[in-house]
Order: C-alpha cells, then sequence, then structure tokens
C-alpha cells in the first residue's frame, strides 16, 4: 500500500470463540503495604482475574524430597549478609517458575478480558530487594555480580513469557507499613526497622514513580503502572474497596 493512502475502516464483529489475549501484571509494593490482602480482593472480584501469591511458605521451609532443612526467611533475617544472596536465587527463581505457570484453566474461556496477576515478580527481585541488600552491603560486590548476570541471562532467554503488560503498585509511607508488619506479627520479621522498610520504599519510588533505576530490559521500561493509594481500609470499608477494584478495571481496559 503506497504511503498516504487512505486506510478503509474495517469493522469486524468480535469473535466469541477466539479466546482474548491473556494480559499478565504485577502487584508491587513495600513489606506489608497490603498487597496479598489487596490481591484476595482482586482474586475474589471476578473470575477474570487470578492471582499468584508470592509463596512465602516456600521460602518458610526449604527442603529436599526428603525433609525440611531451614527456615531461608528467618535466617535471611537473622544473618543477612551470610543469607541474602541465597535469599535472592531461591526467590527470584520461585518467581520464575509462578509467572512462567501456565494460566489458570478458568482464564481461558472467561468470557471477560481475562488477567493474571503476580504478586511481586522477577523484576522487584532485583530492582527493590536485591538492589537494596546490594546497597546496604549484605550483598557483596561479586555476588552482585553473579546475580546480575544470570538474572539477566535467564530472563533473556525467557524473554516474552516473562513480560509483564501492567504493574500495580500499592503505596503507603514505610511508617505505616511498619505497622502493619508488626500487626501481623510474622514471627520472622520481629526485627524489621523503619529503616529498611524506608530504603525499601525509596527503591520503589526510584523504579515506579521518578523511572530513575537504571532497568536492563527495554520492554520493561515502558509497561505502565498503575499506582494505588494503600493508606485506605481496602479491608473492611466496602467503597474504598469498590473505588479501588474500578480503578484496576479501568487500567486493565487500556492495556
Ligand atoms: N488497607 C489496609 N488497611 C489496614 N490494614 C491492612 C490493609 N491492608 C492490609 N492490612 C493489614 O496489614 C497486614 C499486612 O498485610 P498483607 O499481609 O496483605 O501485606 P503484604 O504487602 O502482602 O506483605 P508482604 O510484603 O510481607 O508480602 C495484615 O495484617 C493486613 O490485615
Ligand atoms: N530479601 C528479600 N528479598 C526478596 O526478594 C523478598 N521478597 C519478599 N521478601 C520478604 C518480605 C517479607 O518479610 C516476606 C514476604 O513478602 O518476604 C523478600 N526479602
Amino acid at each position: 500500500m503506497s504511503r498516504g493512502a487512505r486506510q478503509p475502516r474495517v469493522h469486524t464483529a468480535p469473535d466469541k470463540d477466539k479466546p482474548s489475549r491473556i494480559l499478565r501484571v504485577s502487584l508491587e509494593g513495600n513489606i506489608a503495604v497490603g498487597k496479598s490482602t489487596f490481591a484476595k480482593l482482586l482474586n475474589a472480584a471476578t473470575k477474570d482475574w487470578d492471582v499468584a501469591l508470592e509463596p512465602v511458605s516456600k521460602w518458610q521451609s526449604v527442603d529436599t524430597s526428603q525433609e525440611t532443612v531451614s527456615n531461608l526467611l528467618d535466617i535471611m533475617y537473622r544473618d543477612p549478609q551470610r543469607w541474602s544472596y541465597t535469599f535472592q536465587t531461591f526467590s527470584c527463581m520461585s518467581r520464575m517458575r509462578t509467572q512462567l505457570q501456565p494460566p489458570a484453566t478458568h482464564l481461558l474461556g472467561s468470557g471477560g478480558q481475562p488477567v493474571q496477576v503476580f504478586e511481586r515478580s522477577v523484576y522487584s527481585d532485583r530492582y527493590i530487594f536485591a538492589l537494596t541488600l546490594f546497597e546496604m552491603g549484605c550483598i557483596n560486590a561479586t555476588e552482585w555480580a553473579v546475580y546480575q548476570n544470570w538474572h539477566s541471562f535467564l530472563l533473556e532467554q525467557f524473554a516474552q513469557r516473562l513480560e509483564l503488560e501492567g504493574i500495580i503498585y500499592l503505596k503507603a509511607p514505610p511508617q505505616m507499613c511498619l505497622e502493619r508488619l508488626q500487626r501481623r506479627g510474622r514471627d520472622e520479621e520481629k526485627d524489621v526497622k523503619l529503616d529498611y522498610l524506608e530504603k525499601l520504599h525509596v527503591q520503589h519510588e526510584n523504579w515506579l514513580v521518578n523511572k530513575s533505576t537504571e532497568l536492563h530490559f527495554e520492554q520493561l521500561k515502558r509497561v505502565p503502572v498503575l499506582e494505588l493509594d494503600a493508606t485506605v481500609d481496602f479491608e473492611k470499608d466496602k467503597e474504598v474497596k469498590n473505588n479501588l477494584i474500578s480503578q484496576v478495571r479501568n487500567f486493565f481496559s487500556t492495556l
């Protein structure tokens, strides 16, 4: 077709038998900001959305096929210099597994716009946690180089299978996250300090708001981000919950 030629407008009837493209979105935010709580709300909102929660229990009991050998979350918090790199290898592998899983079968014939939502991602593993732990000196220069080397390699190998169409960023002040964390009372987190949550908060802001984090994946630089105010009580207040869900629905419709 020659340049400038007027294109006919083609209207095609939606093909009811053709499944919609499945969108893949991650839910990001500081520790205890309310991701799991919000993820469960999303999961219950419509059968078009399926949520994969972070596999915390797998980190709490690392096992061989015969026995449980340790609680990696616990030892990472107790001795971060020794265990942070090991933790990031395990957390990133588990995130990769989750993101590579085929969609739940009920999504395939859902009728609406199907969406897979992942609580955190292979990207937050690197650009939030591993980077912060490196900056804090809990991951040394050699470990950081090794981590980045295999992370880039694996993400390039799996390329489109890991890519996201959108990111939801749940945001609340670090002090509020600390209060929620303390109220939740997860044993391994009892020594988590405000200072750590402040560092993670800045890291989220740099990546998702200021866009100043150096990213190594072209597609990731263009992924749209929906920022949601997580200071509101979406656990108990129905109106607040519905408002957030409708923001999510609108966001998905733009992807
Ligand atoms: N909007 C909210 N208002 C008040 N409390 C909340 C809200 N969201 C979550 N909480 C409470 O805060 C605590 C932490 O929530 P949740 O476990 O969902 O956080 P998370 O972001 O998934 O944490 P993590 O980063 O550890 O995975 C829970 O006790 C939960 O009941
Ligand atoms: N070091 C480190 N790296 C990660 O990739 C990571 N992802 C989650 N977490 C911690 C936060 C909560 O305590 C708990 C549940 O989110 O696990 C992480 N810690």
